[in-house]
């Protein structure tokens, strides 16, 4: 973990790690295992995510914030994800870290049942147990941050998650982890434009990093979206795919606004860049 993030990733995973002990005293890896070999496998999503016509949207279901605070009231996160998916949304990310996000693998459950587009589990993963929690809660998708872990660690999970027939989104904020994550195997890589410790927005970031991504690996661009000229600009930078989280959650209507998102980003403007 690099120095300037350390503060508040610790702060988050130290919380992670409490409430992952509760679960693990209740709920057993062989259950884990016993309840994912019971569901239908992931979705295959690297298609998905890389539309060669038009830059995807990844829509959040977010409550909370360390950075804001409360967010939204979202009372019916299934009903949520819905009308993220009727707007156009490519996949849902689903927070279910408790503390600071608001979020549950009850929310992950919910979502799961209703869409039929991938799910992410959003979440500070650090351990197996983790992904397979992962699995037997229906996501296709599972986040790694790399400054949360060690490169032994990123590895294993990348290939845990791979090997379960999910798709890891390995999420950078510097050139030095665009290295790391490469070279953990990363078939999708997300730029988050949130510095970890001052919890500022650069949406600058995506640009200066993803230059540095492999072609042939999707290229994500998180946080900080305010609406369709953002989405245009990381879509002008070489994003794939963006994730919003915020922007959503605070509309009224969030079918509608994740519908403006998709459609700026099949805007015919772009069509020469993707090509
Ligand atoms: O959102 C935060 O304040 C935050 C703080 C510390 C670590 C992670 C954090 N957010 C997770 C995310 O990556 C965002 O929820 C996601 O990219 C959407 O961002 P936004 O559209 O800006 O809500």
């Amino acid at each position: 973990m690099s120095q300037s993030e350390q503060s508040v990733l610790e702060g988050i995973v130290a919380g992670v790690r409490l409430d992952l002990a509760e679960r693990q005293a209740t709920t057993s890896l062989d259950d884990l295992k016993e309840r994912a070999a019971r569901l239908p496998g992931a979705i295959d999503c690297l298609q998905r995510l890389h539309d060669a016509d038009a830059v995807s949207i990844i829509a959040e279901v977010k409550r909370s914030s360390p950075s804001k605070g409360a967010l939204a009231q979202i009372d019916d996160p299934a009903t949520h994800a819905a009308e993220y998916e009727a707007g156009g949304a490519c996949a849902i990310s689903v927070l279910t870290e408790q503390r600071r996000f608001g979020g549950s693998l009850a929310d992950l459950d919910a979502v799961r049942a209703r869409v039929d587009v991938p799910v992410l589990r959003k979440d500070f993963i650090v351990t197996p147990y983790q992904v397979w929690e992962a699995r037997a809660h229906g996501a296709d998708l599972v986040l790694l941050i790399v400054a949360a872990l060690e490169q032994t660690v990123l590895e294993s999970l990348v290939e845990r998650v791979h090997s379960l027939g999910m798709t890891a989104l390995v999420e950078v904020h510097t050139l030095d982890e665009v290295t790391r994550a490469v070279d953990a195997g990363a078939r999708v890589i997300g730029v988050n434009a949130r510095n970890l410790k001052t919890l500022e927005i650069d949406r600058t970031t995506f640009a200066r990093l993803a230059p540095a991504i492999p072609t042939g690996i999707v290229r994500i661009a998180e946080s900080g979206v305010r609406g369709p000229h953002d989405v245009m600009d990381y879509a002008r930078s070489g994003a794939d795919a963006v994730l919003v989280g915020e922007a959503l959650v605070t509309d009224t209507d969030p079918r509608s606004s994740v519908a403006a998102l998709v459609a700026a980003g099949a805007h015919p403007s772009l069509r020469a860049v993707r090509s």
